[in-house]
């Protein structure tokens, strides 16, 4: 395999002269020279590279060094015009065939795809466009004949699969493509795809044995952190002062209303805060996006309509108003910060009734629910270290030394005990017990409620409340719901989804003696890394649940109260 990272193959003198020359690059990333060189030996090559690395090169490059033209599918149009953009400023020629161009130029480009002068090095399509039109199956028919198709790169290649976290229908059908066109190497692109995701691709997209390389996932330059969504007020704080440290970043939302939301928060405290979501006109859309690269906005409240397609090299911080939901779209939406190299930070809220909001929303998703519950257990596991649960998830071989503090249970690591909670777990079951025994279901909220001596007496008249706090008292019932102990059960009408507990597999174990459960718990208040700066900067005097200096001009005198958040 190390044969390909050299620069002794007959392309290789060509192929260091565009690096420089027109790309205007000093050296190749990590694997991007190996991929190049396996991909102009013919090789099928599944490209497994972190957000931001680079991987485009990766096809754009042999693309110049090859007869004829190399088609890219790609998702997004706003992707292609991007790249379309780019190749233009450094004089590669590209075209691109979408519902979105004019029939004129539609003609133009299917004639561009035979004609053997090849108008164009790369020909970007949406996978629509496959599926939809025999006038280009048919162009590339003859392409392929007269040895034009010299490659085919599909972007996104996890699209493929429904056990991936963006599974499109129309990418199912890409696998005409090597079923026509045998001879030509498929190079699949993504950033994320466990290897069970990459054998489906594999066989949708009908390849033999293709060979994968991976970078490594880990962004040494990107700091992970999550911090517990208390109250409204606590979240802002933060947010504010992230927003006071750094030049530019993301604040991703959950909701349309949520971007509003916080943007207008934000502005209200004198940060060039605008909102991105679906439902905003393309024009405001691409407004948006046009002044935040220029930084003339610091940051973008987006939904995760704000997604593909985003190259700013210096976004210094992306923080998570709420989970995500799933840890790929994490890993790929943090991923936008430190592009550059330069150290950026990547927080993440967690808040306990989130799980429920997105719960209901991806419950009709094939794995939704699983996915869910491993960003939570990403959120919430203080065991091990931020990185290596990414390294699991994403089968690398981890090693300890990887993350190099740069995660905040690291940092911490002095901040948690190991606690048995089998006792605690045990009063859970009992109030859920007396739920089912009077045929009522709980939801999440109930279930803290009458463990906390709230709510209906009827629902905690076996137990005395708990003693832990409502933060402890909703980690234990995560805890429970992650391992098993509890499990969600979904109720549909015409107009909502509700959510309910419900007891999992795993309860009847805690009516054996012997069986005990631990979870590691934050023993002392200690200040993540974020914070810290925070507060040396003076951004926070006390406590991050109470308000702030920078909440102070939005104080109500009178009640002494957050006008707004508290
Ligand atoms: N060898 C290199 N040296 C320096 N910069 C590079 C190199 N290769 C690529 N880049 C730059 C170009 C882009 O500005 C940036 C990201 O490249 P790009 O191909 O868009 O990433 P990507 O495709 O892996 O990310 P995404 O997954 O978000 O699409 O990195």
């Amino acid at each position: 395999m190390q044969h390909y990272d050299g620069t002794d193959f007959p392309w290789s003198k060509e192929v260091v002269w565009n690096l420089k020359e027109l790309f205007k690059l000093s050296k190749f990333r990590p694997l991007q020279l190996r991929a190049i060189n396996m991909t102009l030996s013919g090789k099928d090559l599944f490209l497994v590279m972190p957000t931001g690395r680079g991987k485009s090169l990766c096809y754009q490059l042999p693309a110049v060094c090859s007869k004829g033209f190399t088609l890219v599918i790609t998702p997004l149009v706003s992707l292609m015009e991007d790249q379309i953009m780019y190749l233009q400023l450094i004089n590669v020629p590209a075209a691109m065939l979408n519902a979105s161009i004019s029939k004129n130029n539609a003609k133009a480009v299917m004639a561009g795809i035979t004609d053997p002068k090849s108008p164009f090095k790369l020909l970007y399509v949406t996978p629509e466009k496959i599926a939809k039109s025999k006038l280009l199956m048919s162009c590339l028919e003859k392409a392929y004949k007269a040895k034009l198709l010299s490659r085919i790169a599909v972007d996104e290649v996890h699209c493929c699969s429904q056990w991936g976290h963006d599974f499109r229908p129309d990418y199912k059908l890409l696998g005409i493509l090597k079923r026509q066109f045998p001879k030509v190497p498929l190079l699949g692109l993504t950033a994320t795809a466990t290897s069970s995701v990459l054998k489906d691709c594999e066989k949708i997209l009908c390849v033999q044995q293709p060979i994968t390389l991976s970078a490594s996932f880990n962004r040494t330059n990107l700091y992970y952190e999550v911090q517990q969504n208390s109250n409204k007020c606590g979240v802002l704080t933060i947010i504010v002062c992230v927003c006071g440290l750094y030049t530019t970043g993301i604040v991703y939302v959950f909701s349309q209303k949520d971007a509003e939301l916080v943007s207008s928060e934000l502005q209200k405290r004198d940060i060039l805060a605008y909102p991105y979501h679906a439902n905003m006109d393309p024009d405001s859309k691409s407004r948006v996006h046009r002044e935040w690269t220029a930084n003339k906005i610091k940051v973008v409240v987006a939904t995760v309509a704000f997604g593909m397609g985003i190259d700013k090299p210096d976004v210094r911080f992306v923080i998570h108003h709420t989970i995500s939901k799933s840890i790929e779209n994490y890993y790929q939406e943090s991923g936008r910060a430190g592009r550059d190299d330069a150290s950026a930070d990547c927080i993440v809220f967690f808040g306990f009734s989130d799980i429920f909001r997105i719960s209901t929303m991806v419950v009709m998703e094939n794995v939704g629910q699983q996915k869910l519950l491993q960003m939570v257990d990403y959120c919430q596991n203080l065991d091990r270290c931020r990185r290596s649960l990414m390294a699991v998830h994403f089968d690398e071989v981890w090693d300890d030394e990887g993350c190099n503090q740069m995660c905040d249970t690291c940092c911490r690591v002095k901040d948690y005990s190991t606690v048995d909670i089998t006792e605690h777990a045990k009063q859970v079951v009992q109030i859920m017990e007396l739920a089912a025994s009077m045929d009522e279901k709980l939801t999440p909220l109930k279930l803290v409620e009458a463990w906390m001596g709230k709510g209906p007496a009827k629902h905690r008249k076996t137990i005395k409340p708990t003693t832990l706090s409502r933060q402890q008292v909703e980690a234990v019932i995560v805890r429970m719901l992650l391992q098993g102990y509890l499990r969600e059960d979904f109720s549909f009408t015409p107009y909502t989804t509700y959510f309910y507990m419900k007891l999992g597999r795993k309860a009847p174990l805690l009516k054996i003696q012997s069986h005990t459960l631990s979870m590691k718990m934050r023993i002392t208040d200690g200040r993540s890394a974020v914070v810290s700066t925070c507060w040396s900067q003076g951004y926070i005097t006390k406590s991050l649940n109470r308000c702030s200096p920078v909440c102070t001009p939005h104080l109500d005198r009178k009640k002494q109260k957050c006008r707004n958040f508290c």
